[in-house]
Formats: C-alpha cells, structure tokens, sequence
C-alpha cells in the first residue's frame, strides 16, 4: 500500500496584536487577531524532516507584529502585505492565506475604550502569484420583535411546531463576502456591506430566516458593486413563548425563554447572475 502526502499548509494561528496609535491626545486602537498559513513545496520536512524550506511559524509571527510597528491601516491591505511578503520571502512557499478577525471597540474617551457589539470584521487575503480577497463579518447579533411569520411548512408524523404569524427572529450574522477585485474603498466597502446586512434585516418582512437571509445578500450585491458574492451562515436563535397559564397569568407575547441548542442554521451563497 502506498502512502502520499496530501494537501498541506502551516502557519501560526490566532495571532493576538493591539495596536495603539498616539498621534495626537486622541488615541486609537486597532485590535486584531491574524492567522498565517504557507503551502507550496514542503513535502520533505513531512517525509523527512528537513527544514530547508520551512519558514518558520515563529519568523510569520514576528513578521506579523514587526509589519505592523509601520502602520495596519485597512485590514486588508495589511493581509495583502503581509501574503506576499511571505511568497517573496522563499522559493518553497507558492501560497500564502492570512486571515484576520478585527475586534470593535468604541470610544469613551481620548484614551477609553469599550468593546462594542457591532461585529466582527473580517478578512482573508490569499496569494498565490495573485491576489484573492474576501471580506466578511461575524458576532453581528440582530432581533426583530414582530415582522416574521413561519408557516405553511408540510407537517409529517414528526412535526409538532406550531405554525406562527408573529414571532421573534433573531440571528447572529455570519458573513463572508468575496471581492471580485482588489481595487477597492476597503473601509467604505466593509461600512456599507454592514449597513446594509442590517437594514435588510430590519427592513424585511419575514416569513422564513431564510427569505431574510437571502434579502441581506442581495442588499449588499446591491450596494457595493466589487463584491461579487456573498455567503450567510444565519443561526435561527430561537425564542420561544412561555406558557405562564400555569400561575394563572396570559403571555401576550411579552416573555420568552430563548433557547441556546439546537439552533436552526440557515446558509446561503448569494451571487451575480453573470
Ligand atoms: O425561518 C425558519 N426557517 C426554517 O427552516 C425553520 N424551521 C423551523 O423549525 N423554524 C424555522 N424558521
């Protein structure tokens, strides 16, 4: 029996980074989390354990921090950086992916910060000789009190959900957006994609998540015209009614207990028709 290597690619993950920028009395903090991960011709130090053509994961950690004494900027631009870099850097690396998580933070004062609940923005840059990148968000949690409906679904011998006109949805979005260049308003494309996730949100009537998940998406195709396609991953966070006839009181919609697992999880990819 013959054995091979197959896919591989190795990098240092979860790299923490804050940086804190005192130009002025007004400070401003970027917060980042950035994964690194190299391929290319790396078979032998998993066959024999020559390292020749490993850059190390502690050199693209050092990389990462030493890259950002310069400046971040838009994260994106950073990742881009930071990926070719690396394919430079040696001939045995042909790919380089850098992911970074950028954590908000809102402020309270010249120096005062708050984490805030805003989103997670995100970014992936691969670099292969050329240049992909995508955008996204996550942890951008949203409840409509009213407005959704789930009903006229087929009911088996399995199903007991009641059908409902009116309920509370709610999700936590999950979003990756692909660019379809790598020219772009990074900042104004990521503000702009988020405004309008939210704003499709608020503003659809619902009848499934999945009817909402859908308007999001073409929201953003809508709006920010590099993005090519976009993909939602949209937990159901469901809430339900609490019967309180028990202790002799009505529940006209007004308490609910909200159930943490398991969660309907609703996923689509919207695109361009071309
Ligand atoms: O918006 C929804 N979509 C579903 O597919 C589904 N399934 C379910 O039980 N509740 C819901 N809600």
């Amino acid at each position: 029996m013959a054995i091979v290597l197959g896919e591989n690619q190795y990098g240092k993950a979860e790299n923490r980074l804050v940086r804190v920028e005192r130009d002025g009395d007004e400070h401003r903090l970027v917060d980042l989390s950035i994964s690194t991960a190299l391929a290319g011709d790396l078979a032998d130090t998993h066959l024999t354990g020559a390292n020749d053509k490993v850059l190390a994961t502690d050199t693209q950690k050092n990389t990462v921090l030493a890259f950002a004494r310069e400046g971040v900027g838009q994260i994106e631009v950073y990742g881009l950086r930071l990926a070719k870099h690396f394919v430079g850097q040696l001939e045995s690396i042909h790919r380089a992916r850098v992911e970074i998580e950028q954590y908000p933070w809102t402020r309270l004062g010249p120096h005062s910060f708050s984490r805030s609940g805003e989103g997670t923005r995100l970014a992936t840059v691969t670099y292969d000789g050329s240049a992909t990148v995508e955008g996204g968000i996550k942890d951008l949690t949203v409840l409509n009190t009213t407005d959704s409906e789930f009903w006229g679904y087929p009911r088996d011998e399995y199903t007991t959900l009641p059908e409902t006109k009116d309920r509370i949805l709610a999700t936590a979005v999950n979003a990756r957006w692909l660019f379809s260049s790598t020219d772009v308003d990074w900042g104004k494309a990521y503000d702009t994609a988020r405004v309008s996730l939210l704003e499709a949100f608020a503003n659809t009537y619902s009848f499934s998540l999945q009817q909402t998940l859908y308007a999001m998406g073409s929201r953003v195709l809508q709006t920010v015209p590099e993005i090519a396609e976009i993909r939602l991953s949209l937990p159901n966070k469901h809430h339900y009614l609490t019967d309180l006839s028990p202790f002799g009181l009505d529940n006209p919609g007004v308490v609910f207990h909200v159930g943490d697992r398991p969660y309907g999880l609703i996923e689509a990819t919207v695109k361009r028709d071309s």
